[in-house]
């Protein structure tokens, strides 16, 4: 990556403006600002966040990621993720589907748990290919704390704002408890170039999904990319896909939908979905780090009703089909390997079956559904 000078966001292409949330401020529990957020979270769930202060820590996430990434195949695939709905460890490209025709993704992704990173050099869970466990301490542990500052300072904002007390959410995502959380790097190529065969005829490959539709399972992501979009977000009650455009510095958040179903769906996980760049972008090779936080695995799932009347209130305003939503009856440990599982090749034996059984609070089933080909139909 160093070295490389990537083409600039293309401006000629439908994009989704984000507020930009003030980190520095929030922190600081400045009105305005957790207005502001409190405003994105609710309407769309995705936010950019500035003077984040973890830019070098996801630098170093990018080094750790390309050094992991550029081993051999074989390499690599000692570390797999496996198909069971496990998600720690690697994912090779086309292991999982972007659609309910089984259409494989193109993107590689390495999940470190940040049960392993923080109790390092003791194993939780697994361990990782050397590029990992050399960086644990100067870059895993110091990109994750503070991850970790960020998504919690973002929680006790949701606390106070949907009147529950003072821990409800905090408690759900204690940190020594083992969780789902984890940094993750991915990979996607870039496209190549279109092929001039004879004149006028151009045999150009065709835009396949990185990562199809779909809601963070999570409670929060905050993501870094390396200046190139691909990344598309539905708002809720629309039905056409929008751009974010990367803009240097800034991170970009969003709510998943542990934190939908906690809060009775007053939170909002937006649904998206990576294609490759737009522009002349689209040739290069595409990076992102994300970290995911998750509720502790034992936390069940479900709307916050007898803790907070304006969860209460939201519940009781939706139809009894939707209510049920609410209360899916699974840990987060179990909604996070269930929906893993579904989305994997190998479990996708019954086709459209069982990629639906990976479903969670999408607010466009359509969208979810269909492939890249078919995107502006949905309804
Ligand atoms: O790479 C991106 O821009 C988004 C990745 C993403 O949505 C995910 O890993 O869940
Ligand atoms: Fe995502």
């Amino acid at each position: 990556m160093p070295g490389v000078v990537l083409p600039s966001f293309p401006e000629n292409v439908l994009i989704q403006t984000l507020p930009v949330v003030d980190f520095d401020l929030l922190k600081n529990e400045d009105f305005e600002e957790t207005e502001k957020l409190w405003d994105a979270a609710t309407k769309l769930g995705f936010w950019y966040l500035k003077n984040h202060g973890a830019g070098d820590e996801a630098d170093g996430m990018f080094a750790m990621g390309e050094e992991t990434m550029d081993l051999p195949l074989e390499e690599k695939l000692k570390f797999s993720s496996g198909v069971t709905g496990g998600s720690f460890g690697y994912k090779a490209a086309g292991l999982n589907v972007t659609d309910d025709k089984g259409t494989p993704d193109t993107a590689e992704f390495l999940n470190v748990a940040k049960d392993d990173i923080l109790s390092y050099p003791t194993i939780t869970h697994r361990s990782y290919p050397d590029a990992v466990q050399r960086r644990m301490d100067d870059v895993l542990k110091p990109f994750v704390d503070k991850s970790l500052d960020v998504t919690c300072t973002v929680l006790r904002v949701f606390e106070k704002k949907l009147g529950l007390q003072e821990g409800s959410l905090l408690r759900r995502h204690a940190i020594g408890d083992p969780s789902g959380s984890e940094a993750r790097c991915i990979r996607n190529p870039g496209k190549t170039r279109p092929t001039i065969i004879s004149e006028g005829k151009v045999i150009e490959a065709p835009d396949k999904l990185a990562l199809g539709a779909h809601t963070d399972f999570g409670s929060l992501s905050f993501l870094h990319h390396n200046k190139l979009g691909g990344l598309q977000v539905l708002a809720p009650g629309t039905s056409t896909w929008h751009y974010v455009k990367p803009i240097q510095g800034h991170a970009i958040c969003n709510v998943g939908d542990a934190l939908t179903i906690f809060s009775g769906g007053i939170l909002r996980s937006a649904l998206h979905r990576v294609l490759p760049a737009p522009g002349e972008q689209a040739f290069f090779t595409r990076w992102s780090v994300v970290f995911f936080l998750r509720p502790g695995a034992d936390v069940m799932l479900h709307a916050l009703t007898e803790e907070s009347s304006f969860v209460a209130d939201a519940i009781a305003h939706l139809s009894e089909e939707d209510r049920k939503k609410f209360t899916p009856n699974q840990t987060a440990g179990e909604w996070h390997a269930r929906r893993v599982r579904g989305r994997k090749v190998a479990s996708n034996v019954n086709g459209t079956n069982s990629y639906r059984s990976s479903a969670g609070m999408e607010h466009n089933p359509i969208a979810f559904q269909q492939g890249i080909s078919e995107i502006e139909s949905a309804a």
